[in-house]
Protein backbone atom coordinates (compact mmCIF):
# COMPACT_ATOMS: atom_id res chain seq x y z
CA UNK A 1 0.00 0.00 0.00
CA UNK A 2 1.59 3.23 -0.76
CA UNK A 3 1.64 5.96 0.98
CA UNK A 4 -1.68 8.08 2.15
CA UNK A 5 -3.33 6.08 -1.26
CA UNK A 6 -7.08 6.65 -1.47
CA UNK A 7 -8.05 3.44 0.92
CA UNK A 8 -5.57 4.51 3.75
CA UNK A 9 -6.65 3.34 7.16
CA UNK A 10 -9.75 2.05 5.31
CA UNK A 11 -9.09 -2.22 6.03
CA UNK A 12 -12.44 -3.34 5.17
CA UNK A 13 -14.83 -3.12 2.24
CA UNK A 14 -17.38 -1.48 4.31
CA UNK A 15 -15.26 1.04 5.47
CA UNK A 16 -14.25 1.72 2.20
CA UNK A 17 -18.00 2.37 1.16
CA UNK A 18 -18.36 4.08 4.45
CA UNK A 19 -15.52 6.63 4.06
CA UNK A 20 -15.89 7.30 0.27
CA UNK A 21 -19.70 7.42 -0.15
CA UNK A 22 -20.75 8.65 2.97
CA UNK A 23 -18.16 10.31 5.81
CA UNK A 24 -15.75 12.11 2.51
CA UNK A 25 -18.40 14.21 0.81
CA UNK A 26 -19.47 15.43 4.74
CA UNK A 27 -18.96 19.51 5.41
CA UNK A 28 -16.78 20.03 8.41
CA UNK A 29 -18.40 22.21 11.68
CA UNK A 30 -14.40 22.97 13.47
CA UNK A 31 -16.19 23.58 17.01
CA UNK A 32 -12.31 24.31 18.74
CA UNK A 33 -9.53 25.57 17.08
CA UNK A 34 -6.83 28.70 18.07
CA UNK A 35 -7.37 30.54 14.60
CA UNK A 36 -7.04 34.19 14.80
CA UNK A 37 -10.42 35.47 13.40
CA UNK A 38 -8.26 38.43 12.39
CA UNK A 39 -6.45 36.88 9.97
CA UNK A 40 -9.58 34.95 8.40
CA UNK A 41 -10.90 38.75 7.70
CA UNK A 42 -7.61 40.17 6.43
CA UNK A 43 -7.91 37.66 4.52
CA UNK A 44 -3.85 38.16 3.08
CA UNK A 45 -1.61 35.23 1.65
CA UNK A 46 1.15 33.92 3.50
CA UNK A 47 5.23 35.06 2.28
CA UNK A 48 5.83 31.27 2.48
CA UNK A 49 4.78 27.98 3.62
CA UNK A 50 6.69 27.96 7.05
CA UNK A 51 4.61 30.75 8.03
CA UNK A 52 1.42 29.36 7.54
CA UNK A 53 2.77 25.92 8.52
CA UNK A 54 5.46 26.09 11.28
CA UNK A 55 5.76 29.57 12.42
CA UNK A 56 4.28 32.85 11.79
CA UNK A 57 5.73 34.90 14.25
CA UNK A 58 4.91 34.06 17.98
CA UNK A 59 1.97 32.54 16.59
CA UNK A 60 2.06 28.45 15.17
CA UNK A 61 2.14 25.01 15.63
CA UNK A 62 3.57 23.38 18.83
CA UNK A 63 2.94 19.89 17.70
CA UNK A 64 5.51 20.59 15.31
CA UNK A 65 7.87 22.61 17.37
CA UNK A 66 8.00 19.75 20.45
CA UNK A 67 9.34 17.03 17.50
CA UNK A 68 11.94 19.77 16.09
CA UNK A 69 13.26 20.31 19.49
CA UNK A 70 13.68 16.52 19.78
CA UNK A 71 15.42 16.40 16.60
CA UNK A 72 17.79 18.96 17.81
CA UNK A 73 16.95 21.65 15.60
CA UNK A 74 18.33 25.20 17.49
CA UNK A 75 14.89 27.46 19.21
CA UNK A 76 15.86 30.04 16.36
CA UNK A 77 14.97 27.54 13.73
CA UNK A 78 11.97 26.83 15.20
CA UNK A 79 10.13 30.23 17.04
CA UNK A 80 13.19 32.36 16.76
CA UNK A 81 14.08 34.68 14.20
CA UNK A 82 16.03 31.90 11.84
CA UNK A 83 15.19 32.25 8.44
CA UNK A 84 12.25 30.55 6.67
CA UNK A 85 13.76 28.40 4.63
CA UNK A 86 16.26 27.17 6.99
CA UNK A 87 13.51 26.65 9.38
CA UNK A 88 11.59 24.80 6.12
CA UNK A 89 14.33 22.61 5.54
CA UNK A 90 14.98 21.74 9.60
CA UNK A 91 10.78 20.74 9.41
CA UNK A 92 11.98 18.46 6.56
CA UNK A 93 14.47 17.02 8.68
CA UNK A 94 12.53 16.25 11.50
CA UNK A 95 9.44 14.90 9.70
CA UNK A 96 11.63 12.05 8.13
CA UNK A 97 12.09 10.69 11.71
CA UNK A 98 8.28 10.85 12.87
CA UNK A 99 7.38 7.49 11.28
CA UNK A 100 4.43 6.67 13.67
CA UNK A 101 3.57 10.10 14.60
CA UNK A 102 0.27 11.68 13.72
CA UNK A 103 2.58 14.55 12.29
CA UNK A 104 3.72 12.07 9.82
CA UNK A 105 0.17 11.55 8.12
CA UNK A 106 -1.03 15.05 8.78
CA UNK A 107 1.67 16.62 7.48
CA UNK A 108 1.89 14.40 3.70
CA UNK A 109 -2.26 14.99 3.85
CA UNK A 110 -1.69 18.56 3.89
CA UNK A 111 0.75 18.87 1.32
CA UNK A 112 -1.64 16.36 -0.86
CA UNK A 113 -4.82 17.74 -0.17
CA UNK A 114 -4.10 21.71 -0.30
CA UNK A 115 -1.19 21.23 -2.81
CA UNK A 116 -1.23 18.33 -4.70
CA UNK A 117 1.76 17.49 -4.24
CA UNK A 118 2.30 13.46 -3.69
CA UNK A 119 6.11 13.74 -2.88
CA UNK A 120 7.46 11.70 0.41
CA UNK A 121 8.77 14.95 2.25
CA UNK A 122 12.18 14.96 3.45
CA UNK A 123 15.44 17.46 3.19
CA UNK A 124 15.87 15.74 -0.62
CA UNK A 125 12.05 16.54 -1.47
CA UNK A 126 12.28 19.69 0.65
CA UNK A 127 13.98 22.41 -1.83
CA UNK A 128 11.24 21.34 -4.76
CA UNK A 129 8.20 21.72 -2.75
CA UNK A 130 9.09 24.71 -1.06
CA UNK A 131 9.42 26.45 -4.50
CA UNK A 132 5.94 24.90 -5.42
CA UNK A 133 4.31 25.49 -2.48
CA UNK A 134 5.19 29.13 -2.55
CA UNK A 135 4.12 29.43 -6.03
CA UNK A 136 0.71 28.45 -4.87
CA UNK A 137 0.78 30.33 -1.36
CA UNK A 138 1.13 33.48 -3.60
CA UNK A 139 -2.88 32.83 -5.49
CA UNK A 140 -6.24 34.01 -4.25
CA UNK A 141 -6.89 29.93 -3.51
CA UNK A 142 -4.35 29.64 -0.51
CA UNK A 143 -5.66 33.55 1.02
CA UNK A 144 -7.33 32.21 4.36
CA UNK A 145 -10.76 32.23 3.47
CA UNK A 146 -10.14 29.89 0.16
CA UNK A 147 -8.56 27.37 2.42
CA UNK A 148 -12.17 27.31 4.95
CA UNK A 149 -13.61 27.27 1.52
CA UNK A 150 -11.89 24.28 -0.27
CA UNK A 151 -12.23 22.42 2.92
CA UNK A 152 -15.98 22.39 2.55
CA UNK A 153 -16.24 24.26 6.46
CA UNK A 154 -19.43 25.29 7.67
CA UNK A 155 -18.50 27.12 10.46
CA UNK A 156 -14.89 27.66 12.61
CA UNK A 157 -15.40 27.97 16.22
CA UNK A 158 -12.51 30.51 17.39
CA UNK A 159 -11.00 31.02 21.11
CA UNK A 160 -11.82 33.64 22.53
CA UNK A 161 -11.49 35.84 26.04
CA UNK A 162 -14.66 36.99 27.85
CA UNK A 163 -13.34 40.47 27.62
CA UNK A 164 -12.66 40.34 23.48
CA UNK A 165 -14.87 43.10 21.39
CA UNK A 166 -15.24 40.02 19.05
CA UNK A 167 -14.43 43.32 16.10
CA UNK A 168 -13.45 40.42 13.80
CA UNK A 169 -16.41 37.85 14.05
CA UNK A 170 -18.90 40.81 13.38
CA UNK A 171 -17.45 41.96 10.31
CA UNK A 172 -17.00 38.39 9.39
CA UNK A 173 -20.92 37.97 10.45
CA UNK A 174 -21.92 40.32 7.75
CA UNK A 175 -19.90 38.40 5.33
CA UNK A 176 -21.32 34.87 6.08
CA UNK A 177 -23.46 34.77 2.91
CA UNK A 178 -20.07 35.16 0.61
CA UNK A 179 -17.85 33.74 2.08
CA UNK A 180 -20.25 30.00 2.96
CA UNK A 181 -19.20 29.93 6.25
CA UNK A 182 -19.80 30.85 10.15
CA UNK A 183 -16.76 32.29 12.19
CA UNK A 184 -17.93 32.05 15.55
CA UNK A 185 -16.63 32.89 19.37
CA UNK A 186 -16.27 29.91 21.93
CA UNK A 187 -15.85 32.08 25.04
CA UNK A 188 -12.63 30.82 27.04
CA UNK A 189 -12.57 32.46 30.24
CA UNK A 190 -9.50 30.71 31.74
CA UNK A 191 -8.41 34.29 32.13
CA UNK A 192 -10.75 34.65 35.14
CA UNK A 193 -10.03 30.97 36.39
CA UNK A 194 -6.68 31.58 37.04
CA UNK A 195 -6.75 33.44 39.83
CA UNK A 196 -3.04 32.80 41.07
CA UNK A 197 -1.35 34.65 37.75
CA UNK A 198 0.13 37.99 38.60
CA UNK A 199 -2.22 39.62 36.34
CA UNK A 200 -5.53 38.55 37.86
CA UNK A 201 -6.58 42.24 39.04
CA UNK A 202 -5.35 43.43 35.87
CA UNK A 203 -8.00 41.36 34.15
CA UNK A 204 -11.13 41.74 36.41
CA UNK A 205 -10.33 45.65 35.81
CA UNK A 206 -10.59 45.31 32.33
CA UNK A 207 -13.65 42.48 32.60
CA UNK A 208 -15.54 45.24 34.39
CA UNK A 209 -14.24 47.65 31.71
CA UNK A 210 -16.05 46.26 28.82
CA UNK A 211 -18.76 44.69 30.52
CA UNK A 212 -19.99 47.87 32.67
CA UNK A 213 -19.92 45.89 35.77
CA UNK A 214 -17.76 47.00 38.43
CA UNK A 215 -16.42 43.77 40.02
CA UNK A 216 -16.12 44.20 43.43
CA UNK A 217 -17.30 40.70 44.54
CA UNK A 218 -17.76 37.40 43.08
CA UNK A 219 -21.73 38.25 42.70
CA UNK A 220 -20.64 40.94 40.25
CA UNK A 221 -18.01 39.13 38.84
CA UNK A 222 -20.93 36.36 37.65
CA UNK A 223 -22.93 39.31 36.49
CA UNK A 224 -19.81 40.51 34.78
CA UNK A 225 -19.83 37.46 32.80
CA UNK A 226 -23.48 37.39 32.19
CA UNK A 227 -23.17 40.25 30.32
CA UNK A 228 -20.28 38.97 28.52
CA UNK A 229 -22.61 35.44 27.57
CA UNK A 230 -25.15 38.03 26.22
CA UNK A 231 -22.58 39.89 24.01
CA UNK A 232 -21.13 36.29 22.84
CA UNK A 233 -24.47 35.02 22.16
CA UNK A 234 -25.54 38.12 19.82
CA UNK A 235 -22.88 37.40 17.89
CA UNK A 236 -24.06 33.27 17.28
CA UNK A 237 -21.38 32.22 19.95
CA UNK A 238 -22.88 28.66 21.30
CA UNK A 239 -19.61 27.31 23.34
CA UNK A 240 -17.95 27.98 26.16
CA UNK A 241 -14.27 26.21 26.75
CA UNK A 242 -12.27 25.96 30.40
CA UNK A 243 -8.61 24.63 30.89
CA UNK A 244 -9.18 22.39 34.38
CA UNK A 245 -5.31 22.49 34.60
CA UNK A 246 -6.03 20.56 38.05
CA UNK A 247 -9.25 20.56 39.54
CA UNK A 248 -10.67 19.98 43.22
CA UNK A 249 -14.43 20.22 44.11
CA UNK A 250 -14.70 22.74 47.58
CA UNK A 251 -17.96 24.74 47.76
CA UNK A 252 -17.64 28.15 49.23
CA UNK A 253 -20.03 31.22 50.26
CA UNK A 254 -19.62 34.24 49.22
CA UNK A 255 -18.56 36.30 51.72
CA UNK A 256 -15.74 33.69 51.49
CA UNK A 257 -14.64 34.26 48.02
CA UNK A 258 -14.96 37.78 48.04
CA UNK A 259 -12.20 37.98 50.46
CA UNK A 260 -10.21 35.44 48.03
CA UNK A 261 -11.31 37.50 45.14
CA UNK A 262 -9.56 40.76 47.03
CA UNK A 263 -6.15 38.70 48.09
CA UNK A 264 -6.16 37.64 44.61
CA UNK A 265 -6.41 41.04 42.86
CA UNK A 266 -3.50 42.14 45.65
CA UNK A 267 -1.24 39.69 44.86
CA UNK A 268 -1.59 38.14 48.33
CA UNK A 269 -1.02 34.36 49.17
CA UNK A 270 -3.59 32.36 48.40
CA UNK A 271 -4.40 28.42 49.87
CA UNK A 272 -4.73 25.36 48.24
CA UNK A 273 -8.35 25.33 49.44
CA UNK A 274 -9.06 29.11 48.15
CA UNK A 275 -8.16 28.54 44.83
CA UNK A 276 -10.06 24.91 45.12
CA UNK A 277 -12.83 26.92 46.38
CA UNK A 278 -12.91 29.98 43.84
CA UNK A 279 -12.48 27.64 41.06
CA UNK A 280 -15.28 25.39 42.18
CA UNK A 281 -18.16 28.11 42.53
CA UNK A 282 -16.88 29.82 39.30
CA UNK A 283 -17.13 26.27 37.19
CA UNK A 284 -21.20 26.27 38.82
CA UNK A 285 -21.49 29.87 37.95
CA UNK A 286 -20.07 29.20 34.66
CA UNK A 287 -22.50 26.26 34.22
CA UNK A 288 -25.77 27.76 34.85
CA UNK A 289 -24.72 30.71 32.58
CA UNK A 290 -24.35 28.19 30.21
CA UNK A 291 -27.88 26.04 31.07
CA UNK A 292 -29.79 29.55 30.59
CA UNK A 293 -28.17 30.36 27.29
CA UNK A 294 -28.27 26.61 26.22
CA UNK A 295 -24.93 26.53 24.88
CA UNK A 296 -22.77 23.87 25.10
CA UNK A 297 -19.72 23.93 28.04
CA UNK A 298 -16.03 22.20 27.49
CA UNK A 299 -13.76 20.99 29.88
CA UNK A 300 -10.09 20.48 28.65
CA UNK A 301 -8.94 18.96 32.20
CA UNK A 302 -6.06 17.19 33.50
CA UNK A 303 -2.75 19.02 31.51
CA UNK A 304 0.87 20.06 32.96
CA UNK A 305 0.94 23.64 31.37
CA UNK A 306 4.47 25.43 30.88
CA UNK A 307 6.81 22.59 32.41
CA UNK A 308 9.93 24.04 30.93
CA UNK A 309 10.00 27.30 33.06
CA UNK A 310 12.80 28.78 31.26
CA UNK A 311 11.30 29.06 27.89
CA UNK A 312 8.09 29.67 29.28
CA UNK A 313 9.37 32.72 30.57
CA UNK A 314 10.81 33.94 27.22
CA UNK A 315 8.42 32.09 24.98
CA UNK A 316 5.04 32.60 27.08
CA UNK A 317 2.30 29.95 26.92
CA UNK A 318 1.45 27.48 23.65
CA UNK A 319 5.34 27.05 22.78
CA UNK A 320 4.82 23.53 22.97
CA UNK A 321 5.97 22.66 26.49
CA UNK A 322 2.84 21.72 28.23
CA UNK A 323 2.28 17.70 28.71
CA UNK A 324 -0.28 14.87 29.85
CA UNK A 325 -1.29 16.07 33.63
CA UNK A 326 -1.17 13.39 36.40
CA UNK A 327 -3.70 14.36 38.86
CA UNK A 328 -5.54 10.66 39.38
CA UNK A 329 -8.64 11.92 41.32
CA UNK A 330 -9.93 14.76 38.84
CA UNK A 331 -12.65 12.60 37.43
CA UNK A 332 -13.72 11.91 40.69
CA UNK A 333 -13.49 15.57 41.85
CA UNK A 334 -15.69 16.46 38.71
CA UNK A 335 -18.36 14.45 39.48
CA UNK A 336 -18.36 15.84 42.69
CA UNK A 337 -19.60 18.86 40.85
CA UNK A 338 -21.70 16.82 38.42
CA UNK A 339 -23.48 15.56 41.61
CA UNK A 340 -24.12 19.25 43.47
CA UNK A 341 -25.22 20.77 39.76
CA UNK A 342 -27.38 17.50 38.99
CA UNK A 343 -29.15 18.55 42.70
CA UNK A 344 -30.43 22.11 40.67
CA UNK A 345 -30.88 20.56 38.02
CA UNK A 346 -28.24 23.07 36.58
CA UNK A 347 -26.26 20.80 34.21
CA UNK A 348 -25.67 22.28 30.79
CA UNK A 349 -24.31 20.37 27.52
CA UNK A 350 -21.20 19.01 28.62
CA UNK A 351 -18.14 17.66 26.56
CA UNK A 352 -15.33 16.19 28.41
CA UNK A 353 -11.83 16.14 27.37
CA UNK A 354 -8.95 14.86 29.40
CA UNK A 355 -5.50 14.74 28.09
CA UNK A 356 -5.11 11.94 30.73
CA UNK A 357 -6.73 8.88 28.84
CA UNK A 358 -6.62 7.21 32.50
CA UNK A 359 -9.74 9.69 32.92
CA UNK A 360 -11.93 8.52 30.07
CA UNK A 361 -13.46 5.36 31.51
CA UNK A 362 -14.65 7.58 34.59
CA UNK A 363 -15.69 10.29 32.79
CA UNK A 364 -17.54 8.23 30.34
CA UNK A 365 -19.97 5.76 32.67
CA UNK A 366 -19.88 9.24 35.16
CA UNK A 367 -21.74 11.07 32.48
CA UNK A 368 -23.64 8.43 32.05
CA UNK A 369 -25.13 9.23 35.18
CA UNK A 370 -26.67 12.43 34.58
CA UNK A 371 -28.18 12.27 31.17
CA UNK A 372 -31.59 13.98 30.19
CA UNK A 373 -33.12 16.82 28.47
CA UNK A 374 -31.99 15.72 25.15
CA UNK A 375 -29.65 13.38 23.07
CA UNK A 376 -26.69 13.08 24.41
CA UNK A 377 -26.12 16.47 26.72
CA UNK A 378 -22.81 14.90 27.88
CA UNK A 379 -20.25 13.40 26.07
CA UNK A 380 -16.65 12.34 25.63
CA UNK A 381 -14.91 14.85 24.05
CA UNK A 382 -12.83 13.54 20.57
CA UNK A 383 -9.38 12.33 21.27
CA UNK A 384 -7.50 15.29 22.34
CA UNK A 385 -3.81 16.78 21.41
CA UNK A 386 -1.46 14.24 22.57
CA UNK A 387 -4.00 11.76 22.26
CA UNK A 388 -5.07 12.91 18.38
CA UNK A 389 -3.18 9.29 17.24
CA UNK A 390 -4.86 6.65 15.50
CA UNK A 391 -4.43 4.73 18.67
CA UNK A 392 -6.33 7.53 20.66
CA UNK A 393 -9.21 8.32 17.96
CA UNK A 394 -9.95 4.97 18.19
CA UNK A 395 -9.82 4.35 21.63
CA UNK A 396 -12.35 7.46 22.59
CA UNK A 397 -14.49 6.39 19.87
CA UNK A 398 -14.59 2.76 21.18
CA UNK A 399 -15.39 3.92 24.87
CA UNK A 400 -17.94 6.21 23.85
CA UNK A 401 -19.79 3.43 22.10
CA UNK A 402 -19.09 1.10 24.97
CA UNK A 403 -20.19 3.64 27.13
CA UNK A 404 -22.95 5.70 25.91
CA UNK A 405 -24.27 5.92 22.24
CA UNK A 406 -21.44 6.50 19.32
CA UNK A 407 -24.23 7.59 16.89
CA UNK A 408 -24.71 10.67 18.80
CA UNK A 409 -21.22 11.59 18.90
CA UNK A 410 -20.52 15.01 17.86
CA UNK A 411 -17.48 14.17 16.36
CA UNK A 412 -13.82 15.54 15.52
CA UNK A 413 -12.11 19.20 15.71
CA UNK A 414 -8.61 20.69 14.76
CA UNK A 415 -7.98 22.42 17.90
CA UNK A 416 -5.24 23.78 15.59
CA UNK A 417 -3.48 27.20 15.21
CA UNK A 418 -3.14 26.62 11.10
CA UNK A 419 -5.33 27.26 7.84
CA UNK A 420 -3.99 23.33 7.07
CA UNK A 421 -5.13 21.44 9.88
CA UNK A 422 -8.66 20.32 8.18
CA UNK A 423 -7.08 17.11 7.32
CA UNK A 424 -7.36 16.42 10.55
CA UNK A 425 -10.89 16.04 9.88
CA UNK A 426 -10.15 13.30 7.21
CA UNK A 427 -7.86 11.15 9.12
CA UNK A 428 -10.37 11.23 11.93
CA UNK A 429 -13.38 10.13 9.34
CA UNK A 430 -10.85 7.29 8.38
CA UNK A 431 -10.23 5.93 11.86
CA UNK A 432 -14.44 5.98 12.64
CA UNK A 433 -15.30 4.28 9.27
CA UNK A 434 -12.66 2.04 9.88
CA UNK A 435 -13.62 1.11 13.56
CA UNK A 436 -17.34 0.72 12.02
CA UNK A 437 -15.98 -1.76 9.02
CA UNK A 438 -14.00 -3.61 11.41
CA UNK A 439 -17.28 -4.34 13.52
CA UNK A 440 -19.04 -5.21 10.37
CA UNK A 441 -16.47 -7.87 9.51
CA UNK A 442 -16.65 -9.48 12.78
CA UNK A 443 -19.63 -9.86 13.00
CA UNK A 444 -20.69 -7.07 15.74
CA UNK A 445 -22.36 -4.79 13.52
CA UNK A 446 -24.68 -5.74 10.40
CA UNK A 447 -23.65 -5.08 7.16
CA UNK A 448 -25.89 -2.04 6.02
CA UNK A 449 -24.81 0.73 3.98
CA UNK A 450 -27.54 2.81 4.59
CA UNK A 451 -27.72 2.56 8.38
CA UNK A 452 -24.17 2.31 9.32
CA UNK A 453 -23.67 5.28 6.60
CA UNK A 454 -26.02 7.76 7.87
CA UNK A 455 -24.44 7.05 11.39
CA UNK A 456 -21.15 8.50 9.26
CA UNK A 457 -23.12 11.03 8.06
CA UNK A 458 -24.47 12.04 11.24
CA UNK A 459 -20.37 11.68 13.60
CA UNK A 460 -18.94 13.82 10.73
CA UNK A 461 -21.62 16.87 10.39
CA UNK A 462 -25.05 16.04 11.35
CA UNK A 463 -24.93 16.02 15.09
CA UNK A 464 -22.25 18.96 15.39
CA UNK A 465 -25.15 21.05 13.37
CA UNK A 466 -28.14 19.93 15.37
CA UNK A 467 -26.44 20.03 18.58
CA UNK A 468 -24.54 23.19 18.88
CA UNK A 469 -27.67 25.45 17.19
CA UNK A 470 -24.71 27.77 15.40
CA UNK A 471 -27.47 27.30 12.46
CA UNK A 472 -30.89 27.71 14.53
CA UNK A 473 -32.61 30.97 13.11
CA UNK A 474 -32.83 33.07 16.66
O1 LIG B 1 -7.57 24.24 24.22
C1 LIG B 1 -6.60 23.79 24.83
O2 LIG B 1 -6.41 23.91 26.04
C2 LIG B 1 -5.55 23.05 24.05
O3 LIG B 1 -6.04 22.79 22.79
C3 LIG B 1 -4.31 23.90 23.97
O4 LIG B 1 -4.70 25.17 23.50
C4 LIG B 1 -3.20 23.38 23.09
O5 LIG B 1 -2.37 24.46 22.78
C5 LIG B 1 -3.65 22.83 21.80
O6 LIG B 1 -3.91 23.53 20.84
C6 LIG B 1 -3.70 21.36 21.71
O7 LIG B 1 -4.04 20.95 20.42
Amino acid sequence: MTLLNDDFLLTTPMAKKLFHDHASKMPIIDYHCHLDPKEIYDNRNYDNITRIWVNDGSVGDHYKWRLMRANGVPEDLITGDGDDYEKFIAWAGTIEKSLGNPLYEWTHLELKRFFGIDDVFNKKSAPDIWKKANEMLATDDFKPRNLIKRMNVKAVCTTDDPASDLKYHKLLKKEEADNGFKVLPAMRPDKALHLTDTTFGEYLDRLSAVSGVQIDSFKHLMAALRQRFEYFNSVGGRLSDHGLNFFRFEKASDDELNDIIERACDNKPLSTSDIDKYQTMLVEGLMKLNKEFNWTMQFHMNVTRNANKPMFKSFGPDGGFDSMGTQPDIAQEFMKLLIDMQTENEIPRTILYSLNPNDWMELATGMGDFQQDGVQKLQLGAAWWFNDTFDGMKRQLTIMAEQSLLPNFVGMLTDSRSFLSYPRHEYFRRVLCNVIGEWVERGQAPDDEDYLGQIVEDISYNNAYNQFGFFNKD
